[in-house]
Parts: structure tokens; C-alpha cells; sequence
């Protein structure tokens, strides 16, 4: 195993159920677990902050019931994560100690964390734990999480725990060594990416488009995600794409690599240590060496180089938005450049959608045309390609990461849409704290923020939105 030393850091593992329990038989990779084990109590050694992020407790509750396949009913479901997590955290603490390592459970839903108190209690539990030299073990506390409350797989949980503990790296493992240019199981001429320097993607038919540096020249290739999920996780390579974008804009380098060889963490350090410039210590000996080295397989996903403030990326990917509130086209000009310090004056609103409280996360949304649409899809510098949802699927819409949703508005209740929108599509192109209630922001809508006590009897922000993360910027924006 090689074991040189990189600069300490706060790392998160993300191990998704494929590497956890066999997909058929349900029995637990123990070797694969072992190597893990070892891997992270080695990353402590070397002064490293480890946070192991554990999919499993369903996989090892169906093999504890003998239940050939995931049942159907989520009831069912709760009671395999209820029966299976505690042989898994079981398995872990055996693991574990025999290494002397002490571990930690810490079971989270979304909406646990959506009350800014408990999310900073949370917080402030993991970093406790990383100082006392623990081991947290996280996971989705399924027994509880309905879809409203649910992050959905563990890739999003993952990328959001590292969000919160502003951890330097999230290495998401996985079966296959990381992201393709076509499913490296079927096709030989599958090419690795090496490196992601922004997820501008466009989805459609299982393929992503993404703009990467290979060594050589910007280009853009078409990335397969149809090489990975198992029967019985939720994630595959679309949530580590998504996860990805929440990491990398929360200032995470996230990478993809094999759980059969975790011990290459340790070599995927020290190369990005080595691109850094900083200095490497072999473990052996004292001396300092230079370059390395081969490059470890994997794909690394760069971080944002301004990575969003904690309470932006709690609004954007932790909170359920309640509403929507429709934005103007100036408006969504003046929110995507950062001077507008992400609040939205009420003289750029259109409308609101839905029913919301102060304080409550809503969407920012713009209305377009059809035409419109298809060419904001088109582009190629955007995060997230907007989706077509089903005309009930606006709830649901904080289970994913992405950005760009899209929705016919003549299915959605959009109060105070003028007549001539109705043909339009609605696009969700961020989110953000709303300042006022649904209501009284539609009182206000299109007047100057002068007007604001005389309408609402009171002013508490000249904003009616603050907090806002714009994903999906303008057409002929540069993304800054
Ligand atoms: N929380 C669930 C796993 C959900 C999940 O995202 O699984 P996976 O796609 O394997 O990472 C469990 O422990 O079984």
C-alpha cells in the first residue's frame, strides 16, 4: 500500500451499497470494507480529517431477513434500513476496532437539517467528532425519510455533509474507476476523463456533455452515466455528477475512483498535492521527493474557485423550497453577476407560485418561450440543462441538486401570471431565502423597494429574496 504523506486535510468517503454488500447474495464485501477500514484509519495517521459516508443498511437488512430483492412498499423498505443499519454500524465498529479507531453514527434526513439551528447543531456534532479524533459514519436515517425529508441517495448526502464541514476532498468510490466517455464494460474504446473543470452538462438519453481539460485543450465530449447503479442503491453516475456540482460549488475537489482499490486515495493526494507544487514526505524516510508519479485511475471534478457561502449552499441544496417566486429577464441579468450579492429587489418580480412563508427557501424561476427554452438548453456553458416535469413534479423538485427545471405553465397554479405567458415554459434557474410571504411578495410585485412599508404596513428588507444562487444564467451571460 502506498502510504507517502500528503498535506493534512478534511476528506470525505462516500462507499455506495455495490461495494458494501454483494448484489446478489446481499453478504458484505468484507475484503472491500477492510480495505476501506484500513484506508481511512491510515488517512487519521497521517493527520487527516476522515468522514465515512456509508450507504448498506438496506442491502444488509435484506440479508439478515433473507429477502431476496428491495421491496417495493416504503414501509418495507424503512424496516430492511431500521433491521440493517445497526448490524452495518455493527460490521463498522467491529472493523474498526480492531484498529483501535473509534467510530460515530450519524443518521440525517433533509429535514433535519432544513432548521438552520439543528443544521448548525449537526455541524457543529461532526466537527466535535473529527477534533476528538473520531471516525463519523453518515448515512440517511431511511427509517424516517419520506420524500419531502429525503436527500434521496447517499451521492447528494454525501456531497452536502462535505458542504458542511468544508471538507477539502469528497472522493465518491464506487465500481467503476471514474466517469467514461461511453460504459466502460461494453465498450473497449471507453475513454476515462481525467479532469472536470466545470459541469456544464446537458443531459439527454443517459449521455452528459461536459466541458474537460485532458492534459490538452478545452473540449467537449459526450460522458457516459449509464456505468453504475445497483439494484439496490439509489444513486448511479447522474447523482455523482450532481453531487459533484453541490461539492465543487461549495469549494470540495470532488473525485470518482474504484472502492476495490481505496488505498489509491492516498496516491490521488499526493498527485494533487504534487500539481499544487507542495512539497511530499515519504513516510520511509524523511527526505522530501519530487514530482511524482503515475496518475492514480480516477476523475476529479476541480472546485469553484469562489466557492457559495455556507448559508447560500445551505438555502440552495439543503432546504425544500416552498414556492416559486417568477423572476423578469433583468432580473435574472442583475441576480447571475455577482455584485448583485444574490437579493432580488421586488421591481424584478413577476409573480409567485405556490404558497410560502417568510423565511422559507423558494425557487427563482423565469418564464420563456418555447423557443426560448430550447435554446437556453442548447447552451453550452450552463450548469444544468432544464427538465420537463410532470405537471405534480414541482414538489419533489429538492430530491435533486440540478437546476433548470422546466414546466409548462398552463399546468402550474402561477398567480399573477399575465394571460400572455400561458403558452410560456417555467424554468428554475436557482433558489433562494424568501423575505416576505408569498402573498405579500405579490402585492409588491413590479414596485419600487420605496413602496414596500406602504403596501405591507412594514419593511423589514428593502429585498423580497435574499441568499440567492443563480445556476442557470442568462443566455448571452458569460458565466463569471
Ligand atoms: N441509505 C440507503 C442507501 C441509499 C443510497 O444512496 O445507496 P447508494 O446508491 O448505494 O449509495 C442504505 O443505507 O441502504
Amino acid at each position: 500500500m502506498s502510504r507517502t504523506k500528503s498535506t493534512p486535510c478534511i476528506i470525505v468517503i462516500k462507499l455506495g451499497t455495490s461495494s458494501i454488500v454483494h448484489e446478489e447474495t446481499h453478504q458484505p464485501l468484507l475484503s472491500t470494507l477492510s480495505s476501506v477500514v484500513e484506508t481511512v484509519v491510515h488517512l487519521r495517521k497521517q493527520g487527516h480529517k476522515v468522514v465515512l459516508v456509508s450507504s448498506g443498511a438496506i442491502g444488509v437488512g435484506l440479508r439478515r431477513m433473507n429477502i431476496a430483492s428491495r421491496p417495493k412498499s416504503l414501509s418495507g423498505t424503512q424496516a430492511l434500513a431500521a433491521i440493517g443499519q445497526g448490524r452495518l454500524i455493527a460490521l463498522y465498529d467491529e472493523l474498526f476496532g480492531h484498529l483501535e479507531q473509534p467510530i460515530a453514527q450519524v443518521l440525517l434526513t433533509r429535514g433535519d437539517i432544513s432548521d438552520r439551528t439543528r443544521y448548525l447543531n449537526a455541524v457543529n456534532t461532526l466537527n466535535e467528532l473529527l477534533s476528538m479524533g473520531v471516525i463519523p459514519i453518515v448515512n440517511e436515517n431511511d427509517t424516517i425519510s419520506v420524500s419531502e425529508i429525503k436527500f434521496g441517495d447517499n451521492d447528494t448526502l454525501s456531497a452536502i455533509t462535505s458542504s458542511m464541514i468544508h471538507a477539502d476532498y469528497l472522493f465518491l468510490l464506487t465500481d467503476v474507476d471514474g466517469l467514461y466517455t461511453a460504459n466502460p464494460r461494453k465498450d473497449s474504446k471507453a475513454k476515462q476523463i481525467e479532469v472536470v473543470t466545470s459541469i456544464s452538462a446537458i443531459r439527454s438519453q443517459g449521455k452528459f456533455s461536459s466541458s474537460f481539460i485532458n492534459d490538452s485543450p478545452l473540449t467537449s465530449v459526450l460522458v457516459s452515466t449509464t456505468t453504475l447503479g445497483s439494484s439496490l442503491g439509489t444513486g448511479g453516475m447522474e447523482t455523482k455528477i450532481i453531487a459533484a456540482e453541490i461539492a465543487t460549488g461549495a469549494g470540495v475537489t470532488t473525485v470518482i475512483t474504484s472502492s476495490k482499490r481505496p488505498e489509491n486515495i492516498f496516491a490521488i493526494l499526493e498527485y494533487h498535492d504534487s500539481l499544487k507544487g507542495t512539497a511530499l514526505i515519504s513516510e520511509s524516510s524523511d527526505e522530501e521527493t519530487s514530482i511524482p508519479l503515475t496518475r492514480p485511475p480516477h476523475t476529479v471534478f476541480m472546485p469553484s474557485l469562489v466557492p457559495m457561502r455556507d448559508l447560500k449552499a445551505w438555502t440552495s441544496h439543503t432546504l425544500f423550497p416552498a414556492g416559486s417566486v417568477v423572476i423578469d429577464s433583468g432580473a435574472h441579468r442583475v441576480l447571475s453577476r455577482r455584485e448583485s450579492g444574490g437579493r432580488l429587489l421586488a421591481a424584478g418580480v413577476i409573480g409567485v407560485m405556490g404558497a410560502f412563508a417568510s423565511g422559507q427557501a423558494v425557487r427563482i424561476v423565469i418564464l420563456a418561450s418555447h423557443e426560448e427554452t430550447d435554446m437556453l438548453s442548447a447552451q453550452p456553458s450552463r450548469p444544468a440543462s432544464p427538465r420537463r416535469l410532470s405537471p405534480n413534479a414541482i414538489g419533489m423538485l429538492s430530491r435533486s441538486s440540478s437546476s433548470g427545471n422546466l414546466e409548462t405553465i398552463k399546468n402550474l397554479n402561477v398567480e399573477a401570471a399575465a394571460p400572455q405567458f400561458s403558452d410560456h415554459d417555467v424554468i428554475e434557474v436557482g433558489r433562494g431565502l424568501a423575505m416576505y410571504n408569498y402573498a405579500q411578495i405579490s402585492k409588491v410585485r413590479g414596485l419600487n423597494s420605496s413602496h414596500l412599508a406602504q403596501v405591507l404596513g412594514y419593511a423589514d428588507s428593502e429585498y423580497v429574496v435574499e441568499n440567492i444562487t443563480i445556476r442557470v444564467p442568462p443566455r448571452s451571460t458569460p458565466e463569471k
